[in-house]
């Protein structure tokens, strides 16, 4: 079985994010596409808004009838700074027969070499990864044993640091965001 994961921030989860796994999902064959949300992302300034409990909630009711995703609370039950090659041991654990991957946007490729353990990351999952407007996929440091490959997916320019702008604007997340992600948004005044 073919598993793909799309590990983020997901302050708020946006439509960049799920047009990229559903891209990743069918261009790849997967078989099981699974969001993970992080307690704190590494590399990323700690500037994540919201508590662990409403980022989930937030990507629970984006995908909640979408029967092709799932999600894991892993990262955020384990609590601390997220490292992707910590997740990747438990989910080789989980599943020791399957080809996991590992799905970025283009924006994470120039660093990809920082990630911590990236040499032993690269033996347990296969990357993919997406272009994204802003971010050309320039030569990058390579990473000896590196599995990556190249998603031609939509060209989606949206980010969460746009949207959390937006609403600290009174602008509308409308068509940016799931509609059940927004009515989340808007009942427990996030970002404002
Ligand atoms: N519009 C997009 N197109 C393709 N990939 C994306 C897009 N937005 C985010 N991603 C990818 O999804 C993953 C999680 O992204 P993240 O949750 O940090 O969202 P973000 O929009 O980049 O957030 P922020 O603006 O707060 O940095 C990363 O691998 C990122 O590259
Ligand atoms: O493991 C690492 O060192 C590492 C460094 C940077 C990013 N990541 C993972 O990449 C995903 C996207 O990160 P970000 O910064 O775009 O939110 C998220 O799941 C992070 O945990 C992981």
């Amino acid at each position: 079985m073919k598993i793909g994961f799309l590990g983020g921030s997901f302050d708020p989860i946006h439509y960049g994010h799920l047009v990229a796994a559903q891209d990743a999902f069918e261009q790849h064959k997967l078989d099981r596409l699974i969001l993970v949300p992080a307690a704190q992302a590494p590399l990323k300034p700690h500037d994540v808004q919201c508590p662990a409990a409403d980022r989930l909630a937030m990507v629970r009711a984006a995908v909640e009838w979408d029967t092709r995703f799932e999600v894991s609370d892993y990262e955020l039950l384990k609590g601390g700074i997220s490292y992707t090659i910590d997740t990747a041991r438990h989910f080789r654990k989980q599943f020791p027969n399957d080809q996991l991957h590992w799905i970025i946007g283009g924006d994470q490729l120039p660093r990809l070499h920082l990630w911590r353990e990236i040499g032993e990351l690269a033996k347990l999952v296969e990357f993919i990864f997406l272009e994204r407007p802003g971010h050309p996929a320039k030569t990058h440091t390579p990473v000896p044993g590196l599995r990556l490959h190249r998603c031609d997916g939509h060209l989606i320019e949206i980010s969460s640091t746009e949207l959390r702008a937006r609403v600290r604007g009174g602008l509308s997340l409308n068509y940016l965001v799931p509609h059940k992600t927004i009515e989340l948004i808007r009942e427990k005044n996030l970002y404002r």
